[in-house]
């Protein structure tokens, strides 16, 4: 799906609201994800199951349509952003009713919750770069009415020392931007599967991500298993290849055997899969050579 103008306000922000959905539940199917909820089962999680992250997907379409509806071509600003941040707890709250209190889709609100805002104050066609700029410019504004939560992941940031979900997204995306769409293009481009290619871009979020979600359970050792794994996979050629693909159940036996799951990274294929589906990109440079 691409955003037209000539489109009815409410039919783009409709499609915008499904194309959300649609993309938590292309990232919860795709397999095989090291750690993650995939077809396949439900990776390090034992609250976790595909059935479940489906279910909490579906449970999110109204909150994306509010969050479009209520951003439609609006600049950022204060009212903005605490609407906004209303919209997103009121959303984990429709989320925490779907899956009797499981925690499915807490970091995928945040970022594909920007997104989704961000798309729709463009009002229309716009390009994946301009999308993440402007959820940047929101995630950086103050909600003042947000409740002072001491989360996992805000103590992984300060013990750890690294970014978290609220920096990865005041930074505009770096890890969707320029590690997962350049890696989705190019995996397609050297004819790797739509899944090859969405596996390898989960691959390029990993080698690099502070995810707190591992942190959280694995610690440094997790991290550096997974950002080591994940580059060893893209080293070997990817998922495409028989050698990839090996080195690629090597890391989900590992991240397993340390309870390490990335849920970050999974948000951010999620946001990646979004962007792709909905953004107006010029061909990118590579694919004209
Ligand atoms: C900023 C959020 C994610 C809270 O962050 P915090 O780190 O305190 O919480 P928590 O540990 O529960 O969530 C972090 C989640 O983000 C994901 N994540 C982990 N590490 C990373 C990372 N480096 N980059 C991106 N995502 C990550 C994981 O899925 C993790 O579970 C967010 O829930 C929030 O503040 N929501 C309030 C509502 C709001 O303003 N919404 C606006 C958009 S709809
Ligand atoms: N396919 C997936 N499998 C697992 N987690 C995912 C997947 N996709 C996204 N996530 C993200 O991972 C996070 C869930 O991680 P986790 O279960 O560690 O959260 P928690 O409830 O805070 O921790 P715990 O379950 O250890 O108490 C969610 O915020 C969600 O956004």
């Amino acid at each position: 799906m691409k955003l037209h103008p000539q489109k009815g306000v409410e039919e783009s922000v409709s499609e915008l609201a499904r194309a959300a959905t649609q993309s938590l539940l292309e990232e919860a199917r795709l397999s095989p994800k090291p750690g993650l909820v995939d077809s396949r089962g439900n990776g390090a999680h034992h609250d976790l199951s595909l059935a479940l992250m489906e279910r909490s997907a579906h449970s999110l379409t109204p909150t994306f349509h509010a969050l479009a509806l209520q951003s439609w071509e609006r600049p950022a600003d204060i009212a903005l952003r605490q609407l906004v941040g209303r919209l997103g707890r009121e959303g984990e709250q429709q989320m925490m009713a779907a899956t009797g209190g499981v925690n499915t889709h807490r970091g995928a609100i945040w970022a594909l919750g920007l997104l989704v805002s961000a798309a729709a104050m463009h009002g229309m066609a716009s390009s994946s770069k301009a999308i993440a700029a402007t959820a940047a410019q929101l995630a950086a504004l103050p909600d003042d009415a947000a409740p002072k939560i001491f989360s996992k992941g805000l103590r992984a940031t300060r013990r750890y020392h690294v970014p978290g979900a609220r920096e990865e997204a005041q930074q505009g995306f770096p890890h969707v931007m320029h590690l997962a769409l350049p890696q989705l293009r190019r995996s397609r481009q050297f004819g790797a599967s739509e899944s090859e290619a969405r596996i390898d871009a989960l691959m390029a979020i990993m080698t690099s991500l502070s995810d707190t979600c591992v942190l959280s359970r694995a610690g440094l050792t997790g991290l550096k298993t997974m950002q080591n794994g994940a580059r060893s996979v893209l080293v070997a050629g990817g998922s495409a290849t028989a050698e990839g693909r090996s080195v690629l159940a090597l890391l989900d036996q590992q991240m397993l055997a340390l309870n390490a799951s990335p849920g970050g990274a999974a948000d951010l294929l999620a946001a990646t899969l979004l962007l792709d589906g909905i953004a107006n990109d010029a061909a990118p440079l590579h694919t004209l050579i």
